[in-house]
């Protein structure tokens, strides 16, 4: 079956410098892997491996320097895929309502008649688990776990094929991190979501994922089931990680 998301030998390069911009940095090497549809992908690898920039690549938001990214169906891609991130503060506005910033994506991506966005919303926040009270109330007054869950209704309101994840629980208790992870199963259970998870944590590759990708230096290393690769690393590096991992 083709799969939702095609890689396919991706380079990513950036300037050395803003002054010497003849010199780039090759931070993505030829790298290439696939997201089938439903499937949970881990995009793991140390601090710099180049993950978030092979997401941003993947959602149109960083330069391509060579190699495709191809996503299965029709529609625009930057409805198609979303992402999520570890502080939601970040990318919520603060001044304004929560119901407000879910509906502006509903408006934005012409989900629904305009009569319709505030049901469709209120739906929404039901789905991730939050009340229908949430929708006046402005980013500040939820907790980590619950910003992590209108993060979430807001990437669904694009109704999108494709969730990226760029360690979006990791600020998150163990316990407010294993609902989310919940929901996110739940997701992709119900509506066949297909989800590219970018993490430091192994704990959460194991619970969460089906296949595993696993860069270094901006290179895949290693890339295959979790339950193999868990049972049997194949490459150095990822067996130092799961040594790591285990203690
Ligand atoms: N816009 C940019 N311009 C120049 N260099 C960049 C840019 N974005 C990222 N980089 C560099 O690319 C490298 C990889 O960054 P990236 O954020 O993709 O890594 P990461 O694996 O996601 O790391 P972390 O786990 O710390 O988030 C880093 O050295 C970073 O400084």
């Amino acid at each position: 079956m083709t799969p939702l998301l095609s890689v396919r030998n991706l380079h990513v390069s950036y300037p050395e410098s803003r002054l010497f911009r003849r010199r780039w940095r090759s931070i993505v090497k030829d790298v290439s892997l696939t997201v089938g549809n439903g499937e949970i992908v881990g995009l793991i690898g140390e601090s710099g491996s180049g993950k978030s920039t092979i997401a941003r690549a993947v959602a149109g938001l960083a330069p391509v320097s060579s190699g495709e990214i191809e996503l299965a169906g029709s529609g625009p891609r930057a409805r198609q895929v979303q992402m999520i991130f570890q502080d939601p503060f970040a990318s919520l506005d603060p001044h304004m309502s929560v119901g407000r910033q879910i509906a502006e994506v509903l408006a934005i991506h012409a989900i629904c008649a305009k009569d319709e966005r505030r049901t469709r919303t209120l739906a929404l926040l039901a789905r991730v688990g939050l009340p229908a009270s949430a929708y006046g109330r402005l980013p500040h007054a939820f907790s980590g776990g619950q910003r992590a869950r209108i993060g979430i209704a807001r990437a669904l309101a694009a109704e999108p094929r494709l969730l990226i994840a760029d360690e979006a629980t990791a600020a998150l208790d163990v316990s407010v991190q294993a609902q989310v992870l919940n929901l996110l199963m739940d997701l992709r259970d119900d509506l066949g979501l297909s989800l590219l998870f970018i993490t430091h944590d192994l704990a959460v590759v194991g619970v969460l994922c089906d296949r595993a990708v696993v860069l270094r230096h901006g290179e895949v290393v290693e890339q295959g089931t979790v339950a193999e690769m868990f049972a049997a690393p194949q490459n150095e590096y990822t067996k130092t990680l799961l040594e790591a991992h285990r203690g």
